[in-house]
Formats: C-alpha cells, structure tokens, sequence
C-alpha cells in the first residue's frame, strides 16, 4: 500500500501576548482553527513555502523566525501530516483573509479554547508553555 508523507508549514505570528490563529472556511475540516501556512512544493525549503503562504493566504511579507515545533500526524493509514511551525515575530503589510473565514488574535491563555485540527494540539500545547513578554 502506498504511504504518503506530506510536509506541511504553518506560522506561529506572534504580537505581544497574542497568537493569530485562522478558521478554515471548509466544510471538509469543519471550520476548525489552525495556524495560517500550506503545503511544502517540491525544490521549495520549508521556510521558503511558508513565506509563499503568508502572502497567500493573508496578504502579508513575513520574517520567518526560529523552527518551533514539529507534529508527525498519521493522519490514516496511508498518510502522514509533517506539521512544521515556525515563530514569526515580525511581517510587513494589513492581514487579510484571502482563503480563511476569520482570523483572531488570542492570549497565550485562552490559545486552548479553540477548536483546532487535530495534528495542531501538540502544537498549541507547546505555545501555552512560551513566557509571557514582561
Ligand atoms: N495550513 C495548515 N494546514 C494544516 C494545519 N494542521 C493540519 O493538520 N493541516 C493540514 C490540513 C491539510 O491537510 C494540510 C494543508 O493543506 P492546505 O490546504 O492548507 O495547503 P495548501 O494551501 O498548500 O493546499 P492545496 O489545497 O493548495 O493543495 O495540512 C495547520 O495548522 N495549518
């Protein structure tokens, strides 16, 4: 059976105390939150894809920051979600939602009250655990 690995990225975009955090329009994830970024395109490195998705999906030249945290997710038996995300601390240009219903801004506190895709928990659990900006 063939098994298909699919590398995606997703931008951690932090200002303050605050986390942006995007609602899918699709039915298919039933308007679950996650974090905005796509899939790696084959000779793209995974900083490179994720700062082609900022632009697309919200209108935005990026800085991407440190490597955050990495989720394998086998998401059947025949695939498997790589869920690299990225710190971004600084972008130029107005957040627009080009592909998301929404987008929302939320303490580091309240990050949990979400509903996310399943492969983004690791992930939100690892950001309720960065320091607080004095
Ligand atoms: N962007 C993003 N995708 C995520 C997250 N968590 C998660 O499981 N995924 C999954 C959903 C999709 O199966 C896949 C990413 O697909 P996508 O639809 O965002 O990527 P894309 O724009 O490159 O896709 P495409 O429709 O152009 O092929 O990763 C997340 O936090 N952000």
């Amino acid at each position: 059976m063939p098994f298909d690995i699919i590398n995606v990225c997703a931008g951690i975009i932090r200002k303050n105390d605050k986390i942006l955090i995007c609602q899918r329009s699709e039915s298919k994830f039933n308007g679950a939150w996650e974090f905005p970024g796509g899939k790696v395109e084959i000779n793209e490195s995974q900083e490179q894809a994720l700062k082609r998705e900022l632009e697309e999906e919200l209108g935005i030249k990026a800085k991407i920051g440190h490597h955050f945290h990495t989720v394998y997710f086998k998401d059947s038996p025949t695939q498997q979600i790589n869920l690299h995300s990225y710190i971004i601390n600084s972008y130029t240009g107005q957040i627009t939602c080009h592909v998301h219903a929404q987008y929302k801004w939320v303490s580091i506190d309240n990050i949990a009250l979400h509903n996310y895709l399943p492969a983004d928990l690791p992930i939100v659990a690892q950001i309720t655990k960065l320091k607080k900006h004095p």
